[in-house]
């Protein structure tokens, strides 16, 4: 059995949009088996690829090859490598604890996973860099990709692609593949991406800061989350964030941690005033809790394209979490929380 794990991650910390991402401690889980006997009658299955599911989005995530993210993906890495299909017969059987279109990395997590799919079943000898241009071919943004497959806290920056890499098909029209990748089989071998696409660095990490993830129990698709940004900002605006995020990498890794720095330094102008209108209550739950009025806090933001926000704390976690659970319960919204920590090594493949 092959087993692949992927941790979700929080995207942008506040100023960092689509330039920083951690990844943390709620993974998704993959356990695949090829079944290669030939005397027993096996059923066979389309693109020899049968997929069972549980967790997060069970009721209404497709459950075919050329549908399903995982799978999508991996189908597009194979294809690249001259394999049409999964190997007969492929099981796979995804456990997914990440709530989906909530701004923990679902989409970047199931898109890391077929990566590593792919490269495993199919043999194909990948290293991680390689496979983060994989990945970057299908989500563009490369802050929860790169932390998720990399692991930990991951500033990062993307090779800009040349007009004709652009207009490849792979390229998402919106924040996933726009089409089943693998269904449409026209016979040709998609070219292979362009080489070091993307490009990280791992900060490092006080361990004693924690992240408290108040999940709300609705949804904000990336693309329309992405779609109420503006094209053009404020050169005012831009020195805004960029002073800040120069301080929040180093910030974040000081022990002890220096709160009213911390604070100031993930306050954010480019991305978080857009979406207050798709997350009722944001701006008073961003203002209202501070290092001041919640011992142990040492900031908050918006996790990635939101609604979920992320607490970083020391201490205090479940009074920090309850504050923002009632300020959401007034806006008519229920949330629950997680406490989180980084996951340090990122994605994993065990065989056993
Ligand atoms: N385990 C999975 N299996 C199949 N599809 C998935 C899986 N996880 C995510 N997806 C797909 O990704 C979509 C969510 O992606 P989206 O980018 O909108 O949100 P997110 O990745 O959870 O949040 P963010 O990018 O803000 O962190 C789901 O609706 C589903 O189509
Ligand atoms: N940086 C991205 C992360 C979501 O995938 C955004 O905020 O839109």
């Amino acid at each position: 059995m092959i087993t692949i794990k992927v941790p979700c991650s929080s995207a942008n910390i506040g100023p960092g949009f689509d330039v920083v991402g951690l990844s943390l401690s709620i993974w998704l889980s993959l356990q695949v088996n090829i079944t290669t006997t030939t005397n027993t009658p096996t059923l066979t299955y389309p693109l020899n690829c049968k997929i069972t599911y549980e967790g997060e989005g069970a009721s209404h995530v497709p459950l075919a090859a050329d549908a399903n993210l995982i799978t999508r993906t991996a189908l597009y890495v194979l294809k690249c490598h001259g394999q049409r299909t999964f190997p007969p017969t492929t099981h796979i059987h995804i456990i997914n604890p990440i709530p989906l279109g909530r701004g923990l990395g679902s989409s970047g997590a199931a898109v890391v996973a077929g990566v590593l799919l792919a490269n495993s079943v199919g043999k194909l000898g990948l290293s991680k860099d390689r496979m983060m241009d994989y990945c970057l071919m299908i989500e563009r943004h490369p802050d929860n990709v790169m932390a998720a497959m990399m692991g930990g806290f991951v500033g990062t920056y993307l090779k800009e692609l040349d007009p004709v890499d652009m207009e490849r098909k792979e390229i998402p029209l919106a924040e996933v593949l726009p089409e089943p990748a693998g269904g449409e089989d026209t016979g040709l071998r998609p070219p292979a991406p362009p080489l070091g696409i993307g490009h990280y660095i791992k900060f490092g990490w006080a361990k004693e800061i924690k992240a408290v993830a108040i999940i709300p129990d609705f949804e904000v698709p990336t693309a329309t989350a992405r779609g109420v940004l503006p094209d053009v900002y404020s050169r005012k605006d831009m020195i805004f964030n960029l002073q800040r995020l120069a301080v929040l990498t180093t910030a974040l890794t000081r022990s002890p941690p220096d709160a009213e720095l911390i604070f100031q330094a993930m306050q954010d102008k480019v991305h978080q005033p857009y979406r207050k209108n798709l997350i009722p209550g944001l701006p008073e739950i961003l203002a209202s809790v501070t290092p001041q009025s919640h011992p142990g806090l040492l900031g908050i933001c918006l996790s990635g394209a939101g609604p979920t926000i992320l607490a970083l704390a020391t201490h205090n976690f479940e009074h920090i979490a309850e504050m923002i659970m009632t300020r959401f319960k007034q806006e008519g919204i229920t949330c629950r929380y997680e406490l989180l920590e980084p996951a340090y090594e990122g994605a994993q493949v065990i065989e056993s």
